[in-house]
């Protein structure tokens, strides 16, 4: 019998006054790279998923986060990982986010037009985060109301 090994990933949306979300673009050398994703990485033995993002955001982008909000976790099976995905809302952060790994970064509005998020400036992006898109701009939009 094989055994699918599962691998956690903490994912970080970083969500600005404006209401924009930061979007990397995946380096040379990684799986799928040219993708667009929000930053993030594999969670480390020990580690909790805020753990994660906090030491993977410091690492990808040079900030120091304050606390991340809990959204969704997602499964999905690609041909080079089976992934769960921990997606978390980050509201705070200190120091201004820049590409230490070379990656592209972009700040993007996600607005809905006809059931769909129109992200024309990253395109791709990863196919399980692509879907979730519109439920995002949704959640963001309430947490900007409080
Ligand atoms: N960061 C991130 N990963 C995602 C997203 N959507 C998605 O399917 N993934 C997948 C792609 C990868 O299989 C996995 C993330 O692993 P990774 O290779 O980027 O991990 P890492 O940053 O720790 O990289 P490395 O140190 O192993 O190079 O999660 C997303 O929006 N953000
Ligand atoms: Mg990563």
């Amino acid at each position: 019998m094989s055994e699918i090994k599962i691998i956690d990933v903490a994912v970080g949306v970083l969500c600005n006054d404006a209401g924009e979300v930061l979007f990397a673009q995946r380096p040379e050398g990684k799986p799928m790279a040219g993708y667009w994703e929000f930053p993030g990485g594999k969670l480390e033995s020990g580690e909790s998923v805020h753990q994660a993002l906090a030491r993977e955001l410091h690492e990808e982008l040079g900030i120091n986060i304050g606390p991340s909000i809990h959204w969704r976790v997602i499964e999905h099976v690609y041909p080079h990982a089976h992934v769960l995905l921990h997606f978390q809302i980050i509201r705070e952060w200190t120091g201004t986010p820049h590409g230490k790994e070379n990656q592209a970064l972009h700040w993007q509005k996600l607005v809905v037009r006809d059931g769909v998020v129109e992200a024309q400036d990253t395109q791709p992006i990863l196919p399980a985060t692509e879907p979730l898109l519109v439920e995002l701009a949704d959640a963001i939009e309430q947490i900007l109301s409080v």
